[in-house]
């Protein structure tokens, strides 16, 4: 375990608690994070874990290592011009918060002389954070140091995946395809079982078969050497059932109808960026 890195989060909701559940005992323990929230009964929640919690910015915030943002997009400034008096320069801050630029978060942040803050990480996690599972892109502004990276690479890491991008663009693509991806993943589970009901299993023989195809077909494409058209190939016989199935989906679009609603996820981060920063 990491001993210095202690965690304040910002807003104490889904995001928080998928990520708290995967480094508390991993990376700290539950007396190095700090949250602060509005609502009482989200902080009640919390003190249960034994995190010290307030329901606004206080001096504790100057002698955490990470801040994480964990708001709504809509009360990020707010949220983080109530911190910012408290901000000391090793600071190292990461928001979690859809479509917000870094730089305009950095900007929020600056001192008196005006200079923006920016040892600042953009994150975009998503809730598998919960169970170890997740899937975060990561990108730095030019303030983030070499130790920076580390604390936050050892701190996603610890929750799943953690891959580095470029830039804001990257991560609203990120956005689309991880941070909403379980939304994705869960409607299709939910549309299978749907299906199966519908054809004469019980709603427990779909939900238990619907499951393990999900984990059983990504854990298989995640081990294999095969190319995932190989993989649906494999299952595909000539003149068979999958065939005629796969015939449906390429009928009505399916492969163009994910990409829609991936553009119109990335397309929603751009106009969170607009209208909240
Ligand atoms: N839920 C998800 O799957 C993912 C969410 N995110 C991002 O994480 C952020 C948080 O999302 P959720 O956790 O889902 O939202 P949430 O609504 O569950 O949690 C946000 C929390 O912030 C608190 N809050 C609001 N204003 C505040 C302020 N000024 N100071 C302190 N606390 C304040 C609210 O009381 C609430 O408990 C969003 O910006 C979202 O874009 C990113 C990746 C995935
Ligand atoms: O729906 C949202 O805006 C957030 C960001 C990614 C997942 N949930």
């Amino acid at each position: 375990m990491t001993q210095e890195l202690t965690i304040a989060f910002i807003g104490g909701g889904n995001m928080a608690t998928a990520l708290a559940a995967g480094l508390i005992g991993k990376r700290c323990g539950a007396h190095d994070v700090h949250v602060i929230d509005k609502n009482p009964a989200v902080l009640d929640r919390w003190a249960q874990q034994g995190v010290s919690v307030a329901q606004a910015p206080d001096a504790t915030l100057a002698g955490r290592r990470v801040w994480i943002l964990a708001v709504k997009p809509q009360f990020l400034k707010e949220a983080v011009e109530s911190c910012r008096p408290f901000l000391v320069p090793d600071t190292l801050v990461v928001s979690v918060a859809a479509g917000i630029p870094a730089r305009a978060i950095g900007a929020w942040l600056a001192g008196p002389d005006g200079r923006p803050h920016t040892r600042l990480i953009r994150c975009m996690p998503n809730t598998p954070a919960l169970i170890g599972s997740g899937a975060s892109g990561l990108m730095a502004l030019d303030g983030v140091t070499q130790d920076d990276r580390l604390v936050a690479q050892q701190m996603l890491g610890a929750v799943g995946e953690a891959v580095w991008v470029q830039d804001d663009a990257q991560i609203d693509a990120v956005t689309a395809l991880s941070g909403s991806g379980p939304a994705y993943v869960f409607l299709f589970i939910e549309a299978l079982i749907q299906g199966a009901v519908r054809q004469g299993l019980t709603d427990d023989q779909a939900r238990t078969l619907a499951l393990a195809t999900l984990n059983g077909a990504t854990q298989l494409a995640a081990l294999s050497h095969e190319s995932l058209a190989v993989l649906r190939e494999r299952v595909t016989s000539k003149g068979g059932t999958t065939a005629a199935a796969l015939e449906v989906l390429d009928a009505r679009g399916f492969a163009a109808i994910v990409q829609q609603a991936m553009d119109a996820a990335r397309d929603r981060a751009a106009e969170l960026s607009r209208e909240f920063s």
